[in-house]
């Protein structure tokens, strides 16, 4: 499976915010989006996971499985905010996602508590989200990539509140990912610690 990405550019409001933007990556190789802030890293991730429209450009897969039109369809998207509610416990989020998200061919997701265990949070599930520390949540939603099968990995900014223990963590989980053919676009002002990886530098446009 290949990830094709021609010639996008996107606008918010009036303004056009990055223009011209080509890459590929084919399974297991990772893309790394660097830039300063406002150059346009969460804006061209959530142009990749469907969530905002390009204004012009194309996203496809080639040799992707059959009956999906748009990558999107095979992504994880992680952002900025955990998108898991506050008042349910770990467990109740995690299912929610577990359910929503379902499998793509190709794959399965684990179950929750060894997800939970992935992330080196076993044993808290039963609490509600909200009551987590800043960096126990983001290691909660990363546990949201393992419990549904995506081959594709859209993450903005994964590691912000991470301690270099759930870093390395982090690295694992994606290393992995990358073994078992997947492919990883990671907006971040530092390093992922996962070896080889294609970079692009955003430079925005003075406005
Ligand atoms: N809804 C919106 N309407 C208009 N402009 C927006 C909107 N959202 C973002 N922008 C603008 O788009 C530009 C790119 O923002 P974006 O969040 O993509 O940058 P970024 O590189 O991810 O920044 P950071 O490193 O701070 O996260 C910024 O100038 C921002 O003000």
């Amino acid at each position: 499976m290949r990830l094709l990405v021609e010639g996008l550019s996107a606008r918010r409001g009036e303004d056009l915010i990055f223009n011209d933007i080509s890459f590929s990556l084919a399974a297991g190789e990772a893309l790394v989006v660097t830039g300063p802030n406002g150059s346009g890293k969460s804006t061209l991730l959530r142009v990749l996971a469907g969530l905002l429209q390009a204004e012009t450009g194309k996203i496809s897969l080639k040799d992707g499985p059959p009956g999906f039109e748009h990558p999107h369809e095979l992504s994880h998207y992680l952002g900025h905010r955990n998108a898991m509610k506050r008042e349910l416990t770990v467990e109740e989020n995690l299912s929610f996602w577990r359910r929503f998200l379902g499998n793509s061919p190709g794959g399965s997701g684990i179950d929750l508590a060894a997800a939970a265990e992935a992330v080196g949070l076993a044993g808290i599930t039963h609490l509600p989200f909200g009551y987590l520390s800043a960096g126990q949540q983001r290691r909660m939603a990363m546990a949201k990539l393992l419990v549904a099968y995506r081959p594709i990995w859209i993450l903005d900014e994964p590691t912000a509140a991470l301690d270099a223990g759930a870093d390395r963590l982090f690295a694992g989980l994606v290393t992995s990912h990358l073994e078992r053919g997947g492919i990883v676009i990671a907006a971040t002002h530092q390093s992922l610690g996962i070896g080889q990886s294609k970079t692009l530098q955003m430079t925005g446009f003075s406005h």
